[in-house]
């Protein structure tokens, strides 16, 4: 409680500092922008989930428009040629992300490849990401994980439903996925699920994980309002810090454990490898980094597209029934789909596009700042600018789709629907580089589960569809679903075995 009085104290006195002494930089020709308060700008404004908000705005506003976020000047973009002007003209001076607190301590100092601001280090780790883990040979080498743990995830269902059609809760079976094939990529440990060996290690794991998840999704009030540092309002960086250290400390372990014995085919094992012919480059710091990215940026995205792809499907059973047909007349009953399967099923890719596009993973794609001036849509964007991309409202505007905000695989089937419209994976140089890996993850993960089990609705009513406000735009309810094994599944784990 004294701890409340005196926060609140405090942000009115830097309020009032705020207000008196230091008046906002104008500059001219800004996009348009809706009235503002003194000091907080447009923060009253903002509210989750922020897409949905900002789609709000940008119908009276238009599709480009600023807003004052405390001192932080911010641009959001709502249209298809706003993006492309951004990352085609403008791609380099917009290919900075902001020096948030949490980009300090969760991304090493802003050394990590999600946080760092562009230049020649942040080119050498996509380089690196590009070909150490994300190249199609390194894909090819760890397809046994892919295939392995979907198989896991399979044999969880069919205990449930191997007699008859049983209730299950999605979300944690997909979360344990791909938390279990980025962790046997990085590390080869399996955290998440049923029967671990390691379960205490385990436990640390994940609880730690979701700490930092929940941390990642809080910004610093002193990002916006500065003047909070300057009176010494740190307890949202002295949270910050201390989880960070032990998630650090963890990162660190795995390291050692794996410079101790290094035989095994992991993604610690490669950049060691590296280490020891360029140990100044290659530090313990940026194989954490590394590996804090592909934790944070590799599991949640995969998951709740997963999850999201579930919950239209049983909504739209005639779909469903689509890509069950596809799928037993390309693969059969006999043999569990593979990842070669997926380049022919071109309904199962369709629905998957449908499902980035409506709900894509990270709806406002990640912060961008500018390093200099340039200009968008005609309007000026001085240098230091937030600049915001609502990917959401702009892969749902009917200026660009037919029929927007219906479930409609099909469309991405009858044309060739061109990378950059569909802009759930983002544009540019900053574009997502696990793009790759998340396409095999959900395709053979759907395409099993597709496969393997028919799926219903629990009751009459449509799988409510409304977002939740996580770091990754997840669903506000768990999907719970009714699922039934089908013949494949007999005919693989008959034997209860689950070698997939
Ligand atoms: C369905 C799954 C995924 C979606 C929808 C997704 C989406 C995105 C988006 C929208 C961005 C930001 C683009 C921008 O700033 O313009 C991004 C960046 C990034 N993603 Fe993904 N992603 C997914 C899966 C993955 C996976 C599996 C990995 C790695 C294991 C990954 C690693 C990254 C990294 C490292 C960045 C930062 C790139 C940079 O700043 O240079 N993503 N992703």
């Amino acid at each position: 409680m004294e701890t409340t009085l005196l926060l609140v104290s405090l942000s009115i006195f830097s309020l009032l500092i705020a207000f008196f002494i230091l008046p906002r930089k104008t500059h001219r020709n800004l996009p348009p922008s809706p009235p503002s308060l003194p000091v907080i700008g447009h923060l009253h404004l903002i509210e989750q989930p922020l897409h949905r908000a900002f789609q709000k705005l940008s119908k009276t506003l238009g599709p480009i428009f600023s807003l004052h976020l405390g001192s932080q000047l911010v641009v959001v973009v709502s249209s298809q040629s706003a993006v492309e002007e951004c990352f085609t003209k403008n791609d380099v001076v917009l290919a900075n992300r902001p020096m948030f607190t949490v980009g300090k301590y969760f991304r090493y100092d802003y050394t990590t490849v999600v946080a760092s601001p562009y230049g020649d280090h942040w080119r050498n780790l996509r380089r690196l990401m590009s070909v150490e883990i994300f190249s199609t040979n390194r894909l090819n080498a760890f397809l046994s994980i892919r295939q392995d743990e979907v198989g896991h995830l399979l044999h969880r269902l069919y205990q449930k439903s191997s007699n008859g059609f049983a209730k299950v809760e999605m979300k944690s079976k997909l979360s344990d996925l791909t938390f279990n094939v980025i962790m046997r990529m990085i590390a080869g440990k399996r955290y998440y699920g049923e029967d671990l060996e390691n379960s205490a290690e385990a436990e640390e794991f994940r609880e730690l994980v979701s700490e930092v998840f929940s941390s990642g999704v809080a910004s610093n009030p002193a990002d916006f309002l500065p003047v909070l540092r300057w009176i010494g309002y740190n307890g949202f960086e002295k949270n910050l810090a201390k989880t960070q250290k032990r998630f650090d400390k963890l990162l660190q372990g795995l390291i050692d454990e794996h410079r101790k014995d290094n035989c095994k085919n992991t993604m610690i094992d490669h950049l060691l490898s590296l280490q020891e012919s360029q140990p100044e480059y290659y530090t313990d710091e940026i194989i954490k980094g590394l590996m804090n990215v592909m934790i944070l940026a590799g599991t949640d995205t995969s998951a709740v597209t997963l999850e999201w792809a579930m919950s239209l499907l049983v909504n739209h059973p005639e779909v469903l029934k689509m890509a069950r047909a596809e799928i037993d007349s390309h693969v059969g009953q006999d043999r569990l789909i593979n990842e070669h399967d997926l380049q022919r099923l071109s309904y199962l890719q369709a629905i998957i596009s449908e499902t980035i596009r409506l709900c894509p993973a990270a709806p406002m794609l990640l912060p961008h700042m500018s390093s200099d001036d340039c200009t968008v849509g005609g309007y000026n964007v001085p240098q230091g600018t937030l600049l915001l991309v609502n990917a959401w409202a702009i892969n749902r505007d009917p200026k660009a789709w037919d029929d927007p905000t219906s479930f409609k695989p099909e469309r991405f089937e009858v044309e060739k629907v061109e990378g950059h419209k569909l802009m759930s994976f983002g544009f540019g140089r900053r574009a997502c580089p696990g793009v790759g890996l998340a396409q095999r993850v959900v395709g053979l993960a759907l395409g099993s589960l597709i496969q393997c089990f028919e799926w219903e609705r629990v009751g009459e009513d449509l799988v409510n569809l409304t977002e939740g406000n996580g770091l990754t735009m997840d669903k506000a309810e768990p999907l719970e679903v009714m699922c039934k094994a089908r013949e494949v599944m007999k005919n693989v784990f008959s034997g209860g075995a689950c070698d997939a």
